[in-house]
């Protein structure tokens, strides 16, 4: 499978001819595009209908191998599917719930740090391992995170011997189990660092990054972001698995996705791509609802990022949209670099007809304020006896309020354990969650980051004087 950038002139970055080892290790496109399979492998209905019942490990290699080929074997990919999916805190890795007759929970906070990011970011963990040993080469990752992608991300490379993680997160604006996630990690390869101000600035600073000279000449650099195809691509798999369960390929079912970079999402929609029935995708968003605006009415524009009790959505500028527009919008690499250098310098864009018309195909959106979601983990809780996360409870509202047929089930991707945010779910329920037992003694760990406050430079600086290894 060989990949393209959205922005239309990078395939052949680092002398390389992209194909997935050459997307995964690259991770942003050096156009400052994201990379995408150059078509959509598709399983008829037989194909499909012989998944049924497969356990996890053996359809994700099913669901994987178009986009790994010439990369992987199969029994290779066969091999870290056993590997990752083998040790997650359930046996069905990602178990779907019946709430009612219609609503179901896909929980996907059965890995190691609590969040649906361990189900890509083991994977890609073991990917990087493989193909730079392969190589090798070594890996400077420079990541973001609201919360969540840092500590699946970290927990996923420490100790890797060809890898280094350099992390940024807003300072005081993730969860203090979140942090505790990342910072009580202590590896040699592993870097913490707050910074002042939003995810959003931590992202353009990662970004900045792939694009500075200065850092791309001195270290081969990594993502772990869902700038990342791998990330996605691993992603796929649990919409292949609810659905399935629900009666794919002979029914649809509708997702319910709680949004934020728009990785998650824009999963769902390759799945759909690929031939699996979904009858709607519904964007969930909390109050930062620039995608729920996009999707009414065209206008993607960013406004000041309001902190909520969803903090991992907490998020203005959606990296993975771009990949949607591209794609909806008729593969016109030149035309997206245009309209993104464009949104770059005023922060604001109107989408084209065909974008919106591509979209809402298969999109459409709602939008959680604090109270809606506090209502949702109460409704959860009261009559299903399931104590929920606030980002699932902005997923469990927008599925109760969207206009969808009563005889489709519609599955809410439970995307956080309830104990990465015991404040919130304690308010709303009454419940205290409690961490599960595998992630171990985290509030009796030493914390180690480093606060470099809010400039680009300062970061650069930082991964530049302190990355141990060079391109
Ligand atoms: C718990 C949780 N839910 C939802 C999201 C949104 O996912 P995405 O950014 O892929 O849209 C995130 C972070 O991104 C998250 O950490
Ligand atoms: N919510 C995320 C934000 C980063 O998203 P990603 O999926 O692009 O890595 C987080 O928890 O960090």
């Amino acid at each position: 499978m060989q990949y393209i950038s959205t922005r239309g002139s990078a395939p052949q970055d680092k002398n390389m001819a992209l194909d997935f080892e050459g997307a995964t290790l690259a991770g942003l496109a050096s156009d400052g595009g994201l990379y995408l399979p150059a078509q959509w492998p598709r399983f008829s209905e037989d194909d499909i209908r012989a998944m049924r019942g497969l356990p996890y490990p053996e359809l994700a290699a099913r669901i994987m191998a178009p986009f790994v080929a010439g990369s992987l074997t199969d029994d290779e990919l066969g091999q870290l599917c056993q590997e990752v999916y083998g040790d997650f805190g359930h046996a069905a890795v990602t178990p779907l719930v019946q709430l009612n007759e219609q609503h179901w929970l896909l929980e996907l906070f059965h890995g190691p740090t609590l969040a649906f990011k361990d189900v890509a970011l083991q994977m890609l963990g073991r990917l990087f391992e493989t193909f730079l040993e392969r190589r090798g080469e070594h890996l400077t990752i420079v990541g973001a995170t609201s919360g969540d992608t840092g500590s699946a991300a970290i927990r996923a490379v420490a100790g890797l011997e060809r890898v280094e993680i350099f992390m940024l997160h807003p300072r005081g604006k993730v969860s203090d189990v979140q942090r505790r996630q990342m910072t009580t990690v202590r590896a040699p390869n592993v870097h913490n660092l707050a910074i002042e101000g939003s995810f959003d600035d931590a992202q353009a600073h990662v970004k900045a990054m792939f694009a500075d000279a200065s850092v791309t000449k001195t270290l081969n650099l990594g993502a772990v972001n869902s700038i990342n195809w791998a990330r996605l691509m691993a992603q796929v798999v649990y919409y292949f698995y609810a659905g399935l369960q629900l009666g794919a390929p002979d029914r649809a079912a509708a997702y319910s996705v709680p949004t934020g970079n728009f990785g998650d999402i824009f999963a769902g929609y390759v799945a759909s791509k690929m031939g699996l029935p979904i009858e709607q995708l519904i964007v969930a968003t909390n109050v930062n609802d620039i995608l729920h605006r996009a999707l009414k009415d065209g206008d993607y524009s960013t406004g000041t990022t309001t902190p909520t009790i969803t903090p991992s959505m907490d998020i203005q500028v959606s990296s993975n949209f771009e990949r949607l527009l591209f794609d909806v919008g008729g593969r016109d690499g030149h035309a997206m670099a245009e309209q993104m250098r464009a949104f770059e310098k005023s922060r604001a864009m109107q989408l084209t007809n065909s974008q919106r018309e591509g979209a809402s195909a298969l999109f459409t959106s709602g939008r959680a304020d604090q109270e809606e979601t506090t209502r949702a983990l109460q409704w959860a809780y009261r009559n299903c006896g399931q104590v929920i996360d606030p980002h699932t409870g902005v997923g469990l509202h927008a599925a109760q309020n969207a206009d969808i047929g009563a005889d489709v089930p519609i599955v809410t991707l439970a995307t956080a354990h309830p104990a990465k945010f015991p404040d919130a779910v304690e308010r709303a329920t009454g419940v205290r969650p409690a961490l599960p037992a595998r992630v171990g003694d985290l509030f009796g760990r030493e914390e180690a980051m480093v606060e470099i406050g809010g400039d680009y430079e300062a970061a650069r600086d930082f991964v530049l004087s302190n990355a141990s290894a060079s391109a």
